[in-house]
């Protein structure tokens, strides 16, 4: 029996972020490899007109969620949802459920957070300052409570200092400290936040980066007692082999971009081809946290251990081989009723990328919606390319660099794992096979994102045709176009055109000459 699972047997476990895309594939290889485990406590908020259990049941009743229901048929009454909102004090946790949650709970999975990169508009800087620092604080304090807690698991990103090339499992220091933004947060006006924000962030891309790397110092100077340890994932992509490849839930990172390059809306990107593209399955992640969980309660280290789960340093891929192979499983498995035919050209120039984003990505769109306007249908695709092109601008920070990240620690792990827990709880990616895992992952996006059924391939590949001579018609012509407007502006343009056309008539008069001959 695996020593890991067995130590999760009878537990009582706090997740937060588990909705999300990391804490649903947590919960689900929990309750599979430990059925036996007392109780999963989830932090929710009811959402989109749902209450907590019809979120939770939800999730329960996916997909994702079927091989737990035959290892573990009471799994609706090992779960417990708990409301809370993490924006606010004490996470608007009632009285009761924090006795409950204060006095039972023996391990905490931290993994609630804005991943959003940031939108002005929106008050970002404040909310994400909220969530991924504030939250983190309050979820300590309320650890330091807990009488029976014997990890707390806190999940940052490898990216949280990413203004720097090499990074160690360690917590650097970040030059504003966290308590101080905290308080100025409080009683600054929104219009100085935002004149404030770029000047707080400084070489960090993004706010999401900098305020993971501020909620990593609040676990440093908020531990006390604690058994604490940061686990720092690099780019999460889909499932590799658990509970089965290619599972995915949202359009954040690669996943967007996918859909957009299947629809054949993105059709260039401003990326370095040979930067390492440093995705990490999302099954491995999950078994290196339940590993730490175990390593962090059971050896208690005597300071908080920083875990990098990364690929690029041991099994790299890159993103020209991950665009080839993106594509080649788009010829056997395309997506319905796509713009364009996919294509995927990678730039390093800002000016090429302009060129394409004008041509490539902008004019479609906007013919495309003078189309639905003679129609008369509503213009919609302007709109949405703009969005597209925003996002994707703000992801190039992250396809135009590689960083090179220290994993002792993870290794360290890995050789305290007995063979059956290196089995059970596998986060070596020395054995993925990248074209195997990318195919997987985009046949992932199609399936259980864009809820695509397999029967409709015919079909696709039949559109992909018709696009594809539209595509050479349309060149065709515009090449005749412009060829006839040059022909009646140039003298130069007439005498090749003319010498083109004598020098056919003079081929084809010679060569029907000799077949007559030879008859
Ligand atoms: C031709 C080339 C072919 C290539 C071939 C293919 C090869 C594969 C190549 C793969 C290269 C990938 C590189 C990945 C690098 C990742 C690095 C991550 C590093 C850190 C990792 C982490 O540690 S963490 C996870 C990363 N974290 C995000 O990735 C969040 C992004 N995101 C936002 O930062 C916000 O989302 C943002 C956009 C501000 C809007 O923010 P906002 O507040 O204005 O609005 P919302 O979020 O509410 O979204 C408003 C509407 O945008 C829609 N939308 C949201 N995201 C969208 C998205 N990704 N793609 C499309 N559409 C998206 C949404 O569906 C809404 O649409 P609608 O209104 O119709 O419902
Ligand atoms: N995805 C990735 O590529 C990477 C992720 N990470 C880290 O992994 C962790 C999980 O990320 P991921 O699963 O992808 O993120 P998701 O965006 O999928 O999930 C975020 C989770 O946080 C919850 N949450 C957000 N705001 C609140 C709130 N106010 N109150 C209660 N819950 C809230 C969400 O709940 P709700 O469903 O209600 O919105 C959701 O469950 C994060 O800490 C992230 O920084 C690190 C590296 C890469």
């Amino acid at each position: 029996m695996s020593t890991i699972a067995a130590f999760y047997g009878g537990k009582s476990i706090l997740i937060t972020g588990a909705t999300g895309f990391l804490g649903k594939v947590l919960m689900e290889k929990l309750f599979r490899t430990s059925p036996d485990l007392k109780v999963i406590y989830v932090l929710v908020r009811p959402k989109a007109g749902q209450t907590l259990q019809q979120r939770v049941f939800q999730i329960l009743d996916s997909k994702l969620f079927e091989k737990v229901k035959e290892v573990c048929p009471n799994v609706h009454e090992k779960i417990r949802a708990i409301y809370a909102d993490l924006n606010q004090n004490d996470f608007a946790i009632s009285k009761e459920d924090m006795q409950e949650l204060l006095s039972c709970t023996n391990i905490i999975f931290h993994c609630a957070a804005t991943v959003c990169f940031g939108n002005p508009q929106r008050n970002i800087p404040i909310h994400a300052v909220q969530l991924n620092v504030t939250a983190t604080q309050q979820l300590l304090l309320m650890a330091s409570q807990m009488p029976k807690l014997e990890a707390f698991i806190h999940i940052s990103t490898a990216y949280s200092n990413c203004n720097l090339k090499h990074i160690d499992e360690v917590i650097y220091p970040c030059p504003v400290e966290p308590k101080k933004i905290i308080d100025s947060l409080e009683w600054l006006d929104d219009a100085i936040i935002d004149e404030i924000t770029p000047k707080l962030i400084r070489d960090w891309p993004n706010i999401y980066t900098y305020t993971k790397a501020l909620g990593e110092m609040v676990v440093q100077q908020e531990s006390r007692n604690l058994n604490i340890a940061i686990i720092r994932p690099s780019i999460v992509g889909a499932t590799w082999q658990e509970p089965f490849p290619g599972w995915v839930d949202n359009i954040n990172g690669p996943n967007g971009i996918i859909i957009a390059t299947g629809k054949g809306f993105l059709r260039a990107i401003k990326a370095t081809p040979m930067a390492v593209a440093d995705v990490i399955p999302v099954d491995t992640v999950v078994n290196l946290m339940l590993a730490v969980g175990w390593y962090t309660a059971v050896h208690r280290p005597k300071s908080t251990l920083v875990y990098h789960i990364t690929s690029g340093n041991i099994n790299p891929c890159n993103w020209h081989k991950m665009g080839v192979q993106v594509l080649a499983t788009f010829e056997k498995i395309p997506f319905e009723r796509p713009f364009r035919r996919p294509n995927a050209n990678f730039t390093t120039n800002s000016f090429t990328s302009q060129y394409w984003n004008a041509v490539s990505h902008r004019a479609p769109a906007i013919i495309y919606d003078c189309y639905l306007r003679l129609t008369g249908r509503k213009p919609r695709m302007t709109k949405l390319m703009n969005r597209l092109l925003r996002t994707v601008s703000m992801l190039e920070y992250f396809i135009n660099r590689s960083w090179e990240w220290s994993t002792y620690n993870t290794e360290m792990l890995m050789s305290e794992l007995s063979p059956e827990d290196q089995r059970v709880f596998n986060f070596d990616v020395r054995q993925l096979n990248w074209l195997e895992y990318i195919e997987n992952y985009v046949l992932g996006v199609k399936k259980y994102l864009l809820k695509e059924d397999m029967a409709g391939i015919p079909e696709a590949k039949q559109r992909l045709k018709r696009l594809r001579n539209i595509h050479y018609l349309f060149n065709t012509a515009l090449f005749l176009i412009a060829w006839r407007l040059l022909i009646a502006r140039s003298q130069m343009a007439r005498n090749v055109w003319f010498f083109i056309v004598s020098f056919c008539y003079k081929f084809l008069s010679y060569f029907r000459a000799s077949s007559t001959l030879k008859v």
